[in-house]
Order: structure tokens, then sequence, then C-alpha cells
């Protein structure tokens, strides 16, 4: 007869520890019921990796499963191996019915990552046990102290459950403890406790894999071999036999009696990890020693099969010579073997291994994700030193699960302040897909209402994305074209309003706070400037407003009956806001088809998801690089290169990257727009990204970057498939911003120093508000219309020259290796400004061989200004003001667009000055002339 038949005749239940798609569906496991007498059937993390990552039956239903819907490796993961569970389980009902419910069981496990968190357990076993929603499923729960008492509200609840890692006698006697007062109150609830079925498995083999070892490297050690000898292969099975007695012990008497009465099952033990690791054993050691009276033995194929093959069925094996076992035991204390630390380490060890496969699982399910979706991809080029550094950390994060607790608002992931409460942005996208057809209702009025021009106003993360959205997708056919407006300065103020023609235009004035100066005062501008276009009844029909909920911006918004209110959400900061209303909204109004670009960008939300393991998640890979090539290597200059189509996305970046990162004399310092050059004008202080739009490739920009990694600098190059799929980019670095931010230290989602300098500037305003004057300093030289100042020390540092060139060249010199050169340039930001000023830039670039920065006042100043500020004191800054040709008054305030503008400058440069910065001022007469002599003196300096 089949030896795993007479098994039943033992009083032992053979259960099956496999579970592959094939298995069930090839029929082999009904066979294996009828022909071996198969009552049951385990699962583990490990055997699912096998599966699900290895076997190619899961291809097609993986396949059509993402093509279903937008899913996430750890949905995928539970919808295969729950369908496979499910499937199970109904080949096992048959067993279930006639075994009364004590065996036809099929085991899954909670996520191993939850094995020391008693209240996730219990969530976790509740909602597998729901979707499996199947009699016979038996949920596995880890035997670790947080595990102990899940067990015991899970069976209090009626749930069947596997009690898992179990290697210690005192542990399992917790666990029947548990599994006993479980079932009591479920009994005084007035369930059924004959439906609960419950094993506690415990684990032979690694058992002895551990103190054979020890044995072992006592023999080695030169330790009494022939004491020593014969305790190999013995402590297992020995333990085994004394837990069978306490399961005796346990499940008789008056108080088990009392629920016995009631229809309960015992607890039987199940032994698990019955593979013989030591091949030197014989491949049945751990069925035939442990046949015993109401046990289960889960057998891998591999044992099952030589069981079958040559096995015998002693019956009650496990309670011969339990007086042996004993002994066994004590002789390993004896020779300083201590089991119970050993089976401490086991479940740990245990957990850490399951853990390992979930990961594995998952990132095998990511990947193969990746090659079925729309996602943008990059590859990273590093050296040797740099790579080992990055995998050094990611093993780290990995191991800690960091990536997961920042999805679960961990703040200890960063500084421990309060980062749990700026974390909106994990989940936003999924969110606002829900606000679809609010955001569609407003595009349709925008297109309906006969307005042709939109013009946003709005600072940083208000304005920045929006501005990205415009530029990358272009204008729209049949859409209103987009403006925006960051500036104080009036010029740029007049250009705007010269494009616009206000009876057909929709400003939308953005601001999360709602109390930011600039949006402010934009705002009583054209609102004045709309009263008297279109008049007082109408005005309001031309405005929508972008802010959080509560903010004075709401209350105005309601107040005037502006045509629109949009709420962003307080949870997300200004820098992080792209993929809430901020950016939707004014991408509604230019006519980006928003549903489609939410969900092409979910794909990177749920490629940076909690379950995708630090190697295969796009967001962790490119901040680990950032953050450590800043950290470990000081390569803090992430210099942006992009595509012409998508070049844009250099600006929001830049304030993503600076503002979150740049504090507490730390941080990354991006590089945006600076003219391509050599390799060998660029310093080590390096990391470079290059962002190509699928169709925009310039063969100039390829080769530079080419060089660069052949040069050996660090490149990241993204490309970006689809113009469609930029809101990728946004996730991909809002999740990278943040991961390097933990791990260059700080708090990404605060920008202390922007403060600093608004605080500056509101005192010079408010003077004017009293009818004073702008503060009057002498210059320290001034040439041909332009004029140098400097506090104190910058001007000791300098000394006395007597041209521009040479206090220009005196400044820039101050530029070392690892420091950069940024132009703060408080003039209108136009095209000929911009490449007057690119020129100067490019210059110090190549002739001081330092990264450069281009800012304009005041849109910098909510952008990279805190990085100035707060950031590494690496900066030489060359702060630029001028006179206005004609300014423009605020209306309802005392001062004017060009006295706000001088009051930032100044307010700016005063923090500067106050965080010990290399910086000077100079001022132009007139902008244009102002730009030529300062390009001049700079070639002169530097020839
Ligand atoms: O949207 P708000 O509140 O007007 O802020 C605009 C910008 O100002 C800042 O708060 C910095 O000054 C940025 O973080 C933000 O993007
Ligand atoms: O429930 C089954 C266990 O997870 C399994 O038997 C562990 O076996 P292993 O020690 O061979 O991994």
């Amino acid at each position: 007869m089949n030896p795993l038949k007479q098994l039943a005749e033992t009083g032992q239940a053979p259960w099956l520890d496999f579970v592959q798609r094939e298995l069930i569906e090839g029929g082999d496991l009904a066979m294996m019921i009828k022909r071996d007498g198969l009552k049951g059937v385990t699962s583990n993390p490990s055997i699912f990796e096998k599966a699900i990552a290895h076997a190619p039956e899961y291809t097609k239903e993986f396949e059509r499963y993402v093509h279903s819907g937008d899913h996430e490796p750890m949905a995928i993961y539970e919808h295969l191996a729950i369908g496979d569970i499910k499937a199970a389980a109904d080949v096992l009902l048959p067993v279930y019915h006639e075994t009364k419910g004590r065996d036809g069981y099929i085991s899954l496990e909670v996520s191993p990552y939850l094995a020391l968190d008693t209240e996730a357990t219990v969530n976790e076993a509740r909602r597998l046990h729901k979707a499996v929603g199947k009699p016979n499923l038996m949920v596995k729960v880890p035997a670790t102290n947080a595990g102990i008492p899940a067990i015991r509200t899970l069976i209090g609840e009626g749930i069947s459950i596997n009690v898992t890692l179990l290697f210690a006698v005192p542990v399992y006697e917790q666990v029947a403890r548990a599994y006993i007062e479980g079932l009591e109150h479920f009994a005084s609830k007035g369930g059924d406790i004959s439906k609960i079925g419950s094993v506690a498995s415990f684990f032979v083999s690694r058992i002895d894999n551990v103190i054979d070892k020890q044995l072992q490297d006592k023999i080695d050690a030169g330790g009494d071999a022939a004491a020593l000898k014969p305790l190999l292969g013995k402590a297992a099975i020995a333990n085994a036999k004394v837990a069978y007695a306490a399961y005796k012990k346990w499940f008789s008497g008056a108080k088990w009696q009392a629920l016995e009465a009631k229809g309960a099952h015992t607890q039987r033990l199940l032994w698990a990890s019955t593979s013989v690791k030591n091949p030197a054993y014989p491949d049945t050691l751990y069925v035939e020693t442990l046949i015993g009276r109401d046990t289960v033995n889960t057998m891998p194929p591999a044992t099952m099969d030589a069981f079958r093959d040559h096995g015998k069925a002693t019956p009650d094996a496990v309670e011969q010579d339990l007086a042996g076992g004993i002994d066994i035991l004590k002789s390993l204390e004896t020779h300083g073997i201590s089991l119970e630390k050993v089976t401490i380490d086991l479940v740990a060890d245990g957990v850490r291994q399951f853990a390992n496969a979930f990961d594995q699982l998952l990132g095998a399910v990511a990947k193969k994700r990746t090659a079925l979706i729309d996602l943008n991809g990059a590859e990273i080029e590093a050296d040797a030193a740099l790579h080992a550094a990055i995998e050094k950390t990611a093993k780290r994060w990995l191991a800690e699960g960091t990536i997961r607790k920042l999805w679960a608002g961990d703040k200890s992931v960063w500084t421990g302040t309060d980062e749990d409460k700026w974390l909106g942005w994990l989940t936003i996208v999924g969110e606002e897909h829900t606000h679809v057809a609010t955001l569609e209702r407003f595009a349709k009025a925008i297109r309906e209402g006969g307005f042709k021009h939109v013009a946003l106003l709005g600072m940083g993360g208000s304005s920045l994305g929006p501005e990205v959205l415009a530029r990358s997708f272009g204008h729209r056919d049949g859409w209103p074209e987009f403006h925006m407006l960051d500036s104080t300065d009036p010029a740029q103020i007049a250009t705007l309003e010269s494009k616009l023609d206000l009876k057909t235009t929709m400003f939308i004035v953005s601001s999360k706070s709602g109390s930011t100066l600039e949006p402010n005062i934009f705002l009583a501008y054209f609102k004045a400037r709309m009263i008297e276009t279109v008049g007082q009844g109408d005005w309001a029909r031309h405005f929508t407003a972008v802010t959080d909920p509560g903010s004075a911006m709401e209350h105005v918004a309601k107040h005037d009956h502006f045509a629109h209110l949009f709420h962003g959400v307080k949870s997300i900061g200004g820098r992080y806001s792209v993929l809430s209303k901020f950016g939707l909204v004014p991408a509604a109004a230019m006519g980006i088809d928003v549903a489609n670009f939410l969900a092409l960008t979910s794909h990177m939300v749920k490629s940076c998801s909690a379950s995708v393991p630090v190697d295969q998640n796009p967001g962790a890979q490119l901040g680990l690089l950032l953050g450590v090539a800043a950290k470990e290597f000081k390569r803090d200059k992430v210099t942006i290169i992009a595509s012409p189509k998508i070049a844009d996305l250099g600006a929001w970046l830049e304030q993503l990257i600076a503002e979150s990162t740049g504090k507490q004399g730390h941080g990354l310092v991006p590089i945006d727009a600076e003219p391509l050059g050599d390799a060998a004008v660029y310093g080590h202080d390096r990391v470079f990204a290059y962002l190509c739009l699928k169709g925009d490739e310039q063969a100039k920009q390829a080769a530079h970057v080419a060089a660069l990694a052949k040069a050996g600098h660090p490149v990241v190059r993204i490309t970006v498939n689809d113009v469609a799929q930029i809101g990728q980019e946004f996730f991909r670095w809002e999740m990278a911003t943040a991961i390097a931010g933990a791990i260059i230290g700080i708090n990404p989602f605060d920008q202390p120093d922007v403060e600093a300098s608004k605080i500056k500037t509101r005192a010079l305003t408010d003077a004017y508000e009293k009818g004073g004057s702008a503060p009057h300093d002498e210059p320290l030289f001034h040439e041909h219309g332009v004029a140098i100042f400097a506090d104190p020390k910058n001007a000791a540092a300098l000394g006395t020259h007597t041209t521009l060139a040479a206090y220009l060249k005196q400044h820039f010199n101050r530029a070392d290796a690892g420091d950069y050169i940024a132009i703060l340039a408080y003039i209108e930001r136009n095209g000929s400004h911009m490449a007057a000023l690119e020129q100067i830039r490019t210059h110090l670039r190549n002739t001081r061989k330092v990264a450069t920065c281009l800012g304009f006042g005041p849109r910098f100043l909510h952008s990279t200004g805190q990085a100035y500020k707060g950031g590494p004191n690496s900066g030489v800054f060359l702060q630029i003001t001028t006179d206005d040709a004609k300014d423009i008054p605020v209306p309802g305030h005392a001062y004017s667009f060009s006295q706000v503008k001088a009051a930032q400058a100044e307010g700016d440069l005063s923090v500067l000055v106050e965080r010990d910065r290399r910086v000077i001022r100079v001022h132009f007469q007139n902008v244009q002339h102002g730009l030529e002599a300062l390009h001049k003196a700079i070639i002169h300096a530097y020839h």
C-alpha cells in the first residue's frame, strides 16, 4: 500500500507543502487526494516566489490582469496567489466536508512584512480571509511576540489559523493557550467553534540545520567528538517529541473537554520544514520519525515522493523514547548549545527569510509589470565606487523596509519632525482620478466661455508645474493660450498684459497658502484692469482661484464670486502639488486630457509603491543615486539636461530639489539650463540627469552626455516615452527627492529659510506703506551706469580696484572647486536677457570650472532661494538689480511693483549676507546697457 495512504491509519494527515497553478489546473492535486490520501496544502512566501516568479503558467493571467487596469505589484501578486488559493480550496473542499472541517485546508500566509505588528497582522488576516472567502482557508500567522495576540484575536473571530514559524516548545504553549482562549471567546459570542480549524506549524529541519552546525564547529574545534557526534541530526526530532507531549497535555482535561463538547477541534501540531537540508540524512527522516496521532506533516513534493516510494509508516513514532529526546536536549545544553537561543534566532531569521522571498517575488512581479506598461525608462551609469555605495544603502533600505515605512507615513524615515503631515502627494494621483469629471466640466466652461487666454498668477509650486505642462504639451487647437506671471518686475507685467485680450482672458490665481504677496498683488492689479475693461458686474467671471481650504484667497474668491474655486490638499506642500489641482486645473484649461494624463502618471506611482523593492523602484533608484552621490561623494550639483520640448521641466525640478533638500547647511544644488560644455569644464561635484522626450533627441546633447559618462561622471538617462507621460517624471522626482532628503538627513517638506527673506521684504514694503522710502546705500564703485554694492565683510574681501572687471574677477575668484556661482537677476525674464546672462554664465563656468545657476527674481525666491540661503555655503552670488524704465502702482497699496521688487532683492541680499554668503550686488541704470557692460567686464576679467 502507498505509505502515504497508510499515514491515515496512524492518525496523521499528509499535507503538501507546495502550490503552483499547474498542479491545480492540471489535475495533479485532485489526483494526489485520491492516490495519496492527501488532506491539505500549505504555502509560504518562498513557495509563491518560486511559482509566480519562475513558472511559465502565470504569464497569461499576469498579462491579462495588468492590462485590465493599473495594479501595483502587491495587487498583482495577490490576484495570482489568491486565484491559486481559491482554486486549491475548491479542490480540497470535499476533503474538508468529509473530515468535518478537520482537514481539507489550504494555507495562505500574511505578509511577512507585518510579522512584528499585531494590529497590522490582524487586519491583514481579516482581509485575506475575506478576499479568499472559502471555509477551508487557513490564514498563516507567525508565532512572533506580535503574532501570538493576533492569533488569539483572529481565532476569537472564527478565522481558521495556521500558526507558522514555531520552533520552541514554550512558545508553542503560548500558542496553544492563545488558541484555547480564542475559542472560548468565539464560543462566548455564540460562534460555532466546530467551524474553526487550526494547526501549529512546528519547523523541524531548520533546527537541525543550525544545531548541527554548532555541533560541528565544536567538533572541529577539538571538542569531545564522542559525545557530540551522536547529537548530530537529533535535536529537531527530540524537540518535536517534547512538543507533542505538550500538545497532549494542552488538549486534554476538563477545560479542553468543555470546548470539545461544543465541537472544537484540537489545534494539531503540523510538522513543517520536513525536507532534509543535509543530504547525508535519509530523505524521509522528518516524516518517519514524526508520525503521531492527530498530527499533520506537510511535505514538499520531493519528500512526499520519497515517502511514497520507500517510506515506513510506523504508528506513534513521535511518542517513542520521549525520555531519550529530553536527554538529547539536556545534552545540548551541557555542551553549551542553547536551544532557546537557537529557536529565538530562527524565528527572526524565518521572518527575514520570508521577507526576502517576498522582496524577490515582488521584485520579479514589478519587473514583469514594467515590461507590460507604458513607463518612462531610466538608466543609471556610475563608477564602481558610487555603484557599490548605492548598493549598500539599497540593501539597508530593503532590509529595513524603508520604502514601506515611507508610504506608511513614518516620519522616522527623515528627521522625525512632522514629515508625516506632508505626504499627501503620495496618493493624490488616485484621488484626483475621482475628480476628473469636475475638471472636465471646468475645461468645457473655459472652452465654451469664449476664453482665448488663460493667465496663471502664482509663484513657485503654484506656477512652475503648469508652465512645464504648457510648454511641453504646447498650444492645443481650439483651446486658450496659456500665460504665466511669477514676477513683480513691472516690465514683465506689462509684457504679459500686452499679450492678453482681457475680455477673453481667464485668470487663474494660484496660491496654496493664499497669503503669498505676489499672487495677491497680481490679483489686485488685474482685478482693477478687468473692472476697467468689462465693468464691476462682470470682472469676477474672469477669475478662478486654486488655493487650500480655509485660506484668505478662498475667502476672497467666495466673497467676490469668482467663476471657479478649486481646493488644494493641505498635506501637500507647494513644490509637490503639480499632480493636485494646482497642476490639473491649468492643465484642464489648456485642453490637456486630464484623465489620460493621470492614468499614465499612475503607472509611475504604482511603480514606486510600497510593494516595489528598492532595486525595481524607479523613484528609489533615482533618490538613492542623488542622496548617496551628494552625501558620500560630494557630488551635490544635480545638473539637468533636457531635450528642447521638455526643457521647462528643469525649472520645476530646480524648485523641487533645491527647496526640498537645501537646508541646515546640506542639500543638492540643481543646475538647470546651463549650456553644454566639454567634459573638462566640469568638476567632480556633479551628477547629470538627462531627460529626453522620445522623438526629441538631439545628437549634440546625446554625444555630450555620452562624453560625460565616459569621463566618469554619474549620469542618469531618463526617456520620456510621450509628452503625455511627463506626469511620471513629476512623481518619480518627487519620490526621488523625498528619498534623497532622507539620505542627506533633512526634512524635505519644509522651507525654513524662505521665510527669513520674506520677513525682511515685508519690513521694507511696510515702510513704503507708511510713506517711507528705500534705504540708500553707497556703491563701492561705479562705471558706465553699473554700480557695485557690498556689505562690509564682502567689500573687505574684494579690496579696492579701479575697474568693474577687476571687482568682478576678485569676487568670482572666490569660487573654488566644488563651489557654484549663481546669478540672481531682478530683471524681466525674457529671451534677450536670458541669452545675455547665459553668455556670462557660460564664460564663468568655462573659466572658473564651477557649476553655475541663473535665477530671475523674485521667481527664484520661491524655488532655489531656499538652498542658496539654507544649503551648503558653497555659492558665490551676483545679485543684479536695475532702475525700472516704467513702474506700475499696486492698487490698494502705497507701493509700486518696482518698489516691491526692490524690497525683495534687498531682503534676499541681507539674508544672504546674514548667512555669511559670498555675495555682491550690481545695479544697472539701464538694464540693456548694464547687461552689455557686465558681459564686457566678465570677458575682460577672464579672457
Ligand atoms: O502657493 P503659495 O502658498 O502661494 O506658495 C508659493 C511658493 O512659495 C513658497 O512657499 C516659498 O516661498 C513655495 O514653497 C511655494 O511653492
Ligand atoms: O508551512 C510550511 C513551511 O512554511 C515550510 O514547511 C517551511 O519549510 P522550509 O524550512 O523547508 O523552508
